[in-house]
Formats: structure tokens, C-alpha cells, sequence
């Protein structure tokens, strides 16, 4: 590993249980925070997972509110999200004079404007196991270090037998080995895919949104380059389980991801915006073509 990317893994990696509520209720005093869920046809996981957030900001204070943005669902995710208690905004009402775009990392992008918390907590809305320290684990440098702007999670997913601290398939074949090779210094941040993390308003506010699942890519590597790897933590969350997509949806995802990683290699750029994968359609193999990224959505503070 790199020497400084060893070394940072040593000073900013803790566990969840070195955060217990008590030292961050006390750490909090005015600061607020905001828990954000983006949300495309989360129907069955995502009433839970707000109603037990709006539960630990009831039991704590340490949730102001619960935002859900929803990215163009066609199921009930809005009605089940709101009924659980949250906040919910469609993406086509947010800024509508820019229009929607799809994926990910335009409802993250939308949700500043949606919001009011000084730190921002992003949780997936497929976890099937939620539980309220992944929220307490993100929050637990952000509250006690001024210096710290963003914390990733890691976590064991315990369904897949293949290196169970490691992350998912597009971490291990195309995330890890692009930040190795053209970040090395982030090359101790253990799952930087990680759809759980939390970052301070006033460092997402000033950095570009890369498009769809390039988004968790893009922010880990602007972060390190505007603020310094010692910026960035990194939170031991135990153990996670969510839904899993295709290898077809999976390559795409990677597609995006070395986009979004090319892009922000010094002289680097990827080309075309598309990825064509094949499928036997009547029996004859079909190229099909997919659009899998779009230019980054500018700093919100330039955009709102
Ligand atoms: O167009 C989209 C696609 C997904 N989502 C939501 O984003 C979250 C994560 O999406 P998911 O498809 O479950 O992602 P994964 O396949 O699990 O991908 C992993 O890797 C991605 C790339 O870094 C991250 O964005 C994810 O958070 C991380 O869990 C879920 O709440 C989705 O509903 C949207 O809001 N809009
Ligand atoms: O995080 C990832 O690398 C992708 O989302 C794939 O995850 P999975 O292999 O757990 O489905």
C-alpha cells in the first residue's frame, strides 16, 4: 500500500462501538443533521429504514430530519417512505428548470438543496438490515473532529463467501484496482463505494457531482484532492446486506465508475458517454448501447 495511504488507514479507521450515543449526543450541542435516502423503487426496505432513523432522532436528537428524494419511482416508495416519517421530494421537483437526469448521483446532488443540516448522512434504501449505528458510526468523527469532512463505511456483507470485509463485485475488479493505480494515496479506504456516508455541508456544497454510481467515486477523490487525505474517515459499520443487480447492470455501473475516475486523472479522459454490451435476442447475438454517464453536475453552491 502506499506509505501515506497505510498510514492513513491507521490514524482515521475506527468502529462503530468507539462512538457510543452519550458522547455524541454531547458532542452535537447546535449542530444539525440531515439523513438523506435516495430512493428508485425501494418499496419494500425503505419504511423501515426511515421509520427506525426517525425513531433515533426521536430517542436521541441526533437526527434533525429525514429527507427521501425519490428518483423516478414507479412503485410506492413516496407513499411508504412519507408514512414512515420522512420528508420526500421528487427529483423533477427539485430544480425542475435544469430537468432530471438519471441515477444516483443527481438525487444526491438534488438533496442539498432539499435539506438544512450542517452534516449530511447518506444511506441506500435497500438495506435489508439496517440498524441505527450505521447513522451513530458516520456521525462519530464528524461530531468529535473538526478536520474531518466525509466518512465512508465498511462492513462485512455476509452472504457472499468471497472476502467478506471486501467490498462487491464492481469494488474488487474496477473501483479498488482504478484507485490504486491513479490514486494510490486513497488506497486504504477499505469499501469506497459504500453507499453509507456522511460528509459536512460545507464540503459537498463546493464539489462537482459526478453522474449516477459514479457519484460515491467522484467525492472520494475530489475530497482528497481539495481538502487532504487526514479529511477523510473511515467507519467500521459490522455488517450490511442489500439487493444485488446483474452482471449486465454491474458492468455498467464499472463503466461509470472509470468515467468518473479517468476524468479526474490529471491529462486523463474517458471517451463517449456509452457502453455496448450483447444479448441473444431470437436467437441472433444484438449489440445493445447504453448511455451510462453524463457531464458532472457543477458545485450546488453554483447551481441553486
Ligand atoms: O438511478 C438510481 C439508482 C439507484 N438509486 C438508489 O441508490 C441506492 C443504491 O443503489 P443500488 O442500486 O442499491 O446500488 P448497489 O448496486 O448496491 O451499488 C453500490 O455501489 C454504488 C456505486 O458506488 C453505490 O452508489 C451504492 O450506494 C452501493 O451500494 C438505492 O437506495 C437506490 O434506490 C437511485 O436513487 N437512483
Ligand atoms: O458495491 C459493489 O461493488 C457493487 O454494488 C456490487 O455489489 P455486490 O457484488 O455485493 O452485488
Amino acid at each position: 500500500m502506499h506509505p501515506g495511504a497505510a498510514a492513513w488507514y491507521d490514524r482515521r479507521t475506527s468502529r462503530w462501538s468507539d462512538w457510543p450515543v452519550e458522547r455524541l449526543v454531547a458532542a452535537k450541542r447546535d449542530t444539525t443533521v440531515s439523513v438523506v435516502l435516495p430512493a428508485l423503487d425501494e418499496e419494500p426496505t425503505v419504511g423501515e429504514i426511515v421509520s427506525s432513523v426517525v425513531k433515533l432522532g426521536a430517542d436521541t436528537g441526533l437526527v434533525d430530519e429525514v429527507v427521501v428524494v425519490d428518483s423516478g419511482s414507479v412503485d410506492d416508495t413516496a407513499a411508504v417512505a412519507a408514512a414512515a416519517g420522512a420528508a420526500v421530494y421528487h427529483r423533477d421537483d427539485i430544480l425542475p428548470e435544469l430537468g432530471s437526469r438519471p441515477g444516483k448521483g443527481e438525487v444526491l446532488w438534488k438533496s442539498l438543496l432539499v435539506t438544512r443540516g450542517d452534516i449530511l448522512v447518506y444511506v441506500d434504501a435497500d438495506l435489508t438490515d439496517f440498524q441505527p449505528h450505521f447513522v451513530t458510526g458516520l456521525l462519530g468523527p464528524l461530531l468529535t473532529d473538526p478536520g474531518v469532512r466525509l466518512v465512508k463505511a465498511f462492513y462485512d456483507r455476509p452472504l457472499l463467501d468471497v472476502s467478506a470485509a471486501g467490498g462487491g463485485r464492481v469494488t474488487e475488479l474496477a473501483a479498488r484496482p482504478l484507485l490504486n493505480a491513479h490514486f494510490p494515496e486513497l488506497a486504504g479506504v477499505v469499501q469506497p463505494l459504500a453507499g453509507e456516508y456522511a460528509g459536512r455541508r460545507s464540503l459537498l456544497e463546493w464539489l462537482p457531482f459526478a453522474a449516477g454510481y459514479g457519484v460515491e467515486t467522484g467525492i472520494l477523490i475530489d475530497t482528497w484532492r481539495a481538502h487532504g487525505i487526514d479529511s477523510i474517515a473511515q467507519v467500521d459499520l459490522g455488517e450490511r446486506t442489500h439487493g444485488h443487480q446483474d452482471t449486465a447492470a454491474l458492468g455498467r455501473m464499472a463503466a461509470t465508475i472509470l468515467h468518473t475516475v479517468l476524468n479526474r486523472v490529471p491529462g486523463g479522459r474517458a471517451e463517449g458517454a456509452t457502453l455496448t454490451q450483447f444479448q441473444r435476442k431470437e436467437g441472433v447475438v444484438t449489440p445493445v448501447t447504453h448511455e451510462i454517464t453524463w457531464p458532472d453536475r457543477p458545485p450546488i453552491r453554483f447551481a441553486g
